[in-house]
């Protein structure tokens, strides 16, 4: 488990190359420089930024292939995971969707300043964005289960890895679900804190999504 500061960053650090390292501490302090002009983060997390925020969106890639792609993150808000995996795998396609202005500018203004060739933002809401194939699908903190299920089936196909950073309603919130989609998650322990967990699943959910 993830106890302090400079483990978080040994954690990340391990995953990525020195450069996409350089680019993360520049995100992290643009990210804090912000954060004072808007709300991006909790108040309370700015002290263990690379543990609540760096570390807990980059353990994400220890649940898929390597090959997976392109990855859709729903929701980016102040760049948590979609940003910190696209700077720590540039040769991964990402999509980010975030529907408020604000954030739009904030995410758009780090893709540029980290020359991510990898990541396209779409400025809208989820439910507008045009349909298309996604190999990853990553959500934290966007929507219930049953609800995010609703309105991104259909990016999914078969092939599809979901990775849902829950905190401590992940397992609940499987349960929750109709047996069919309820088979397609598993509950991972998450290495940032003893309370969270990540639902990892795998496929389209029945009844939505793409062959
Ligand atoms: C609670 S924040 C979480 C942000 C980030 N994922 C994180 O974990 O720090 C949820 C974000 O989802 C965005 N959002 C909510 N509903 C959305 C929708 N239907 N389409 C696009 N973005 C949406 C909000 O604007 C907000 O930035």
């Amino acid at each position: 488990m993830i106890e302090t500061e400079e483990q978080a960053k040994a954690f990340v650090a391990e995953r990525c190359s020195p450069g996409a390292l350089s680019a993360l501490e520049r995100f992290a302090s643009e990210l804090l420089i912000e954060s004072e002009k808007q709300n991006l983060i909790a108040r309370s997390t700015v002290d263990t930024l690379w543990q609540r925020h760096m570390a807990d969106s980059a353990q994400l890639l220890d649940h898929v292939p390597r090959e997976t792609g392109p990855w859709l993150d729903l929701g980016t808000g102040a760049g948590f995971p979609g940003i910190i995996t696209a700077i720590m795998r540039p040769d991964m396609p990402h999509v980010l969707v975030e529907s408020r202005g604000r954030r739009i500018e904030w995410l758009e203004r780090m893709v540029a300043l980290a020359g991510l060739e990898n990541c396209r933002v779409i400025g809208s809401r989820l439910e507008k964005v045009e349909t298309f194939e996604a190999g990853a699908i990553t959500a934290r903190a966007f929507a219930p289960l049953k609800e995010l299920l609703d309105l991104s089936a259909r990016f999914s196909t078969d092939r599809t890895t979901w990775l849902l950073p829950k905190g401590r309603s992940a397992a609940q919130e499987r349960d929750e679900l109709e047996s069919p989609q309820r088979a397609m998650f598993h509950v991972k322990q998450s290495v940032t804190s003893r309370d969270a967990a990540i639902l990892v699943g795998a496929g389209r959910p029945p009844g939505g999504g793409r062959k």
